[in-house]
């Protein structure tokens, strides 16, 4: 068999209709093709599907910001960048002169001034050039391969940087940051010079919805917090001055570039990138916007889709006969979270009184995150507590730390026809 998702990224670039103008107040960028389009996916173990034109590179432009933005957080810290830079929707244009007028900190680190500020933080005490190298390696940890600058774009748009260097001298002028100025624009604005294709954003993308971890190369390229506080940005400002519409229509934390480059990073599911040159008046690449529309409403990919309910996860309660006497055997299925635990709690509060064993089956548990896991520790653990003897049966580790709170382990037996002979932990 074939898989359809090719012909279906190809069928949704071909549907897309241009419209809008390539970004011309870097000249670099004006003499672009703009008839470009490609778009990519990559999934969580790695899998990446192309369409169209996938070689065709490109400079990364704002793309940029959400990942040095990772950087300056594993490095600094969230807290010590929250007092530089906020996390607020600034309602204005990507390039505004605007500091919040309490805090004087930039808006969002998504925003120019905010991303010049961010820059800053990366290296802080390192050289220009130092500052530079961190975030071009940093953003090839991001997409498994080593970037490049442009060096084209580069010259062509440090040369006509006024409106950056007046935002860098802003922040600089309340102490946002140390260096001189002029250093942070140079390289912010190598940063942004970087050359990408659509694979290595679709990469980069998933790397920021796999917790932090390369999917490619396995590399744990920041800490989960830090994946998370930047998808979180990205959910109110990814998209500048159109992330309400974004977010309704669209429901991917998403970050685009004046390079005609769109992300988007769903957690846990999928990385997604497009490329079309031209763009709206905000600054997102129109076909972009067009291509994860589709891809949302035909992948069911909105962030706040309501995930299936977790109402059949007790599979089946018996009662099991053993030498040691009856067992009241309780079997799980399916993914464990709060909601599904909560299931498992309410069904094993009916356990009677009765001093019978209770036993837990959670050989068909997909995946238990940690607080489903404690709550079946301090299930098991009340019960105990009640005087029922407890087995478990975990046969593919679900629950790997087992003790119940006070050094006691629950029995352990390989499946439920085998109660009668518990491996002793
Ligand atoms: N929106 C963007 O992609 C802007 C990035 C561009 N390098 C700038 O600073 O103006």
């Amino acid at each position: 068999m074939r898989s359809p998702i090719p012909a279906y990224l190809e069928e949704v670039l071909n549907d897309t209709v241009d419209g809008g103008e390539v970004a011309s107040y870097i000249p670099e960028l004006a003499r672009a093709n703009p008839d470009r389009l490609s778009a990519a996916l990559c999934m969580a173990d790695g899998t990446i599907y192309g369409a169209g034109e996938v070689e065709t590179r490109f400079s990364i432009q704002s793309i940029s910001k959400p990942f040095v933005y990772a950087l300056a957080l594993q490095e600094n810290g969230v807290q010590a960048v929250m007092e530089r830079i906020g996390v607020e929707p600034s309602g204005e244009t990507f390039n505004s002169a605007s500091l919040d007028p309490k805090t004087q900190r930039p808006d969002n680190p998504m925003v120019n001034i905010g991303a010049i500020a961010t820059h800053a933080l990366v290296m802080p005490d390192g050289t220009c050039a130092e500052r530079s190298e961190a975030v071009r390696r940093g953003l090839s940890a991001f997409a498994g391969r080593q970037l490049q600058i442009d060096q084209a774009v580069y010259s062509s748009e440090i040369s006509t940087a006024f409106r950056n260097h007046s935002l860098a001298y802003l922040v600089r002028s309340v102490d946002g940051f140390e260096q001189d100025p002029r250093e942070i624009v140079e390289g912010y604005t190598r940063q942004c010079s970087l050359l990408v294709d659509v694979r290595d954003l679709a990469v980069m993308a998933m790397t920021l919805a796999n917790s932090g971890v390369n999917p490619v190369t396995k590399e744990r390229v920041v800490h989960a917090d830090v994946a998370q506080q930047v998808l979180s940005v990205l959910t109110t400002c990814g998209m500048y001055d159109a992330t309400g519409d974004w977010m309704t229509q669209v429901g991917i934390p998403a970050k685009s570039g004046v390079g005609g480059g769109v992300i988007g990073a769903l957690p846990g599911q999928v990385g997604a990138a497009v490329f079309s040159p031209r763009l709206d008046d905000v600054g997102n690449s129109v076909r972009g916007v067009q291509a994860f529309e589709r891809f949302s409403k035909d992948m069911g990919m909105h962030l706040l889709k309501a995930p299936p309910l977790s109402k059949d996860v007790v599979r089946t309660a018996t009662m099991r006969s053993t030498a040691l006497g009856p067992v009241h055997a309780v079997e799980l299925q399916g993914p464990l979270r709060f909601s599904s635990a909560e299931r498992v709690m309410r069904r094993l509060e009916q356990v009677p009184h009765d001093n019978y064993g209770v036993a837990l089956d959670l050989t068909r548990v997909s995946s238990a995150d940690e607080v489903s896991r404690r709550m079946l520790l301090e299930a098991m653990r009340s019960l105990r507590n009640e005087g029922h003897r407890i087995y478990l049966v975990d046969p593919k580790g679900s629950v790997p730390d087992r003790d119940l709170g006070d050094g006691s382990l629950p029995l352990q037996a390989a499946s439920l026809d085998t109660l009668d002979t518990p491996r002793n932990h």
